[in-house]
């Protein structure tokens, strides 16, 4: 059985590695980190790696009749015992510079282009939309990767195209057509699936193919449908217990400021693992 320190980090994100397993292999690693606020916390969640690998084994799954995907396997030999569990087996794709986003309702970075333009990618959207506005049909949202620590940056269909308008195109329907089947399943579980951000790349036969954690907490915007309400900011389904400390009084801590945030109480970690698991059991059907 290897070990992680086998392997050469590729590329390193808040809550995640990426190592090179042989020239054909990586191996994608979701730590227990959590990020908030733009902040990686100083307190790990436990399982929160295992639960959103599982989530998207789940999802490459259910969206096999789709798209095909980069999934080797999540049970292999050579995925160090360390990271067993929460560490997918990949293959090694020629990534697309491109952020691909769908969006079914209005928040984010989607509203404040709203806000200043009245479209959000140059897609023009109807007068009076608000915080969480649902739109009428879901919309594809791209941006350009922006380096560690930065924001991406919005940019408009025509300006992806401008790289190939077939390949927008394929990425466009592909995008959301995830989304579509995403959203429907989510549902039915009880969740609204409000974004998502997916990345693709071309395997060696030159096939656009979905890499990266798919419809995860992480990479998308997960809200309970219950109380849904346009017009205010939704609850983050994982995220809102450890954002309503870190804002409270007792967290002592100063958001405005540049300085970290302290370690969460043990009760904000023990919720927020649970919301990941009930999360990951409502929308597979699976007991983690
Ligand atoms: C953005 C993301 C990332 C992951 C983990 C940590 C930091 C960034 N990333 C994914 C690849 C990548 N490259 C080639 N083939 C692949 N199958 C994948 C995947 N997934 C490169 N970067």
């Amino acid at each position: 059985m290897p070990a992680l320190t086998d392997y050469e980090l590729i590329a390193a994100g808040k809550v995640r590695e990426l190592y090179r397993v042989d020239d054909e292999l990586l191996l994608l690693v979701a730590s227990d980190r959590i990020s908030a606020y733009d902040w990686v916390l100083p307190t790990e969640i436990p399982d929160k790696g295992a639960v959103l690998t599982a989530m998207s084994v789940f999802w490459f799954e259910a969206l096999g009749d789709i798209v095909p995907n980069h999934l080797v396997s999540d049970d292999d030999g050579r995925i160090p015992a360390e990271v067993r569990g929460r560490a997918l087996l990949v293959r090694s794709l020629d990534m697309i510079q491109f952020e691909c986003v769908a969006r079914g309702y209005l928040t984010g970075s989607g509203l404040i282009d709203y806000r200043n333009t009245g479209a959000v990618c140059g897609v023009e959207l109807p007068a009076g939309l608000v915080e969480a506005s649902r739109l009428a049909e879901p919309i594809f949202t791209p941006a350009t990767k922006a380096p560690i620590g930065q924001h991406d940056e919005n940019i408009t269909f025509d300006r992806m195209a401008a790289q190939g308008r077939e390949e927008a195109e394929e990425l466009r329907d592909l995008t959301l057509a995830v989304y579509r089947r995403g959203a429907e399943i989510a549902e039915k579980a009880g969740v609204i699936l409000a974004d998502t951000k997916l990345e693709f790349g071309r395997d060696a036969s030159g096939r656009i193919v979905l890499g990266d954690e798919v419809l995860t907490p992480d990479s998308s915007r997960y809200w309970p449908s219950e109380g849904y309400e346009a017009g205010r900011v939704q609850p983050s389904y994982d995220k809102q217990y450890v954002r309503d400390w870190l804002t409270s009084p007792e967290s002592g801590w100063d958001r405005k400021s540049d300085t970290p945030p302290p370690p969460l109480p043990a009760e904000v970690v023990a919720a927020t693992r649970s919301k990941y698991v009930e999360a990951y059991e409502r929308v597979t059907g699976k007991r983690f």
